[in-house]
């Protein structure tokens, strides 16, 4: 296991502070001993200042509130939004919340963020960063975004759509992390985790 190779993670406890099944299967899928302990930070969709920091602030956050109750773990978080020309889409509200967001999307490119933070309270440790991805939809007809819609796949999704569901029928091409996309970028998770991690000395 490649975690195997990052000194003193063992020793932690590892806290996901997340309710996204996404992020939970992504973590499981490349070995990694967690509990979820969701965090109660309602996140934010108005833009900070750019929309990494947006998702850096939210990010922020949700880590905070766990790693505050929960001072000697190793807490993870994340937030996901997705943006076209400037303006930033989160979950849609309802059905016809999810139908503007996919007839926004058709035909276009469009980006996926994603903030991931990682927290250690006990030595006050906080890293975060952000990953872009650039998705590209196939143009859609409006039949076949209200069959999407019937689908439910929109409504806990960022951009009302899932690229690893019935959404991946929507894509025409992505460049960058796939991971990413599905709310949680596991190449640059490992990166920050291995540079995080040697900074202390666990007793
Ligand atoms: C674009 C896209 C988003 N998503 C999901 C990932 C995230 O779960 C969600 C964005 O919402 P987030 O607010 O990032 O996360 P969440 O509310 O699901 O969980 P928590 O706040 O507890 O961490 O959109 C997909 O599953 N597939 C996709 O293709």
């Amino acid at each position: 296991m490649l975690f195997s190779l990052i000194e003193n993670l063992e020793r932690l406890d590892i806290v996901l502070a997340s309710v996204s099944p996404r992020r939970f299967e992504l973590l499981k899928q490349i070995g990694l001993e967690f509990k979820v302990i969701p965090s109660d930070f309602e996140e934010e969709i108005q833009h900070q200042s750019s929309i990494r920091d947006l998702v850096l602030h939210n990010a922020r956050h949700k880590g905070l509130f766990v790693a505050e109750q929960n001072p000697k773990a190793l807490v993870i978080s994340a937030d996901t939004v997705v943006a076209i020309d400037g303006q930033v889409l989160g979950k849609p509200e309802n059905e016809d919340d999810a139908f503007r967001m996919l007839q926004l999307l058709s035909g276009k490119t469009h980006q996926v963020y994603t903030g991931v933070g990682l927290f250690l309270k006990e030595y006050e440790g906080l890293k975060l960063d952000t990953v872009c991805t650039n998705v590209t939809f196939r143009p859609l007809s409006e039949e076949e975004i209200l069959a999407y819609i019937n689908t439910g796949e929109p409504f806990d999704k960022a951009g009302a759509y899932g690229i690893q569901g019935q959404g991946a029928l929507l894509v025409e091409r992505i460049e960058g992390c796939y991971y990413n996309v599905v709310g949680f970028p596991l190449t640059k998770f490992f990166l920050m985790l291995k540079e995080f991690m040697k900074h202390y000395i666990i007793g």
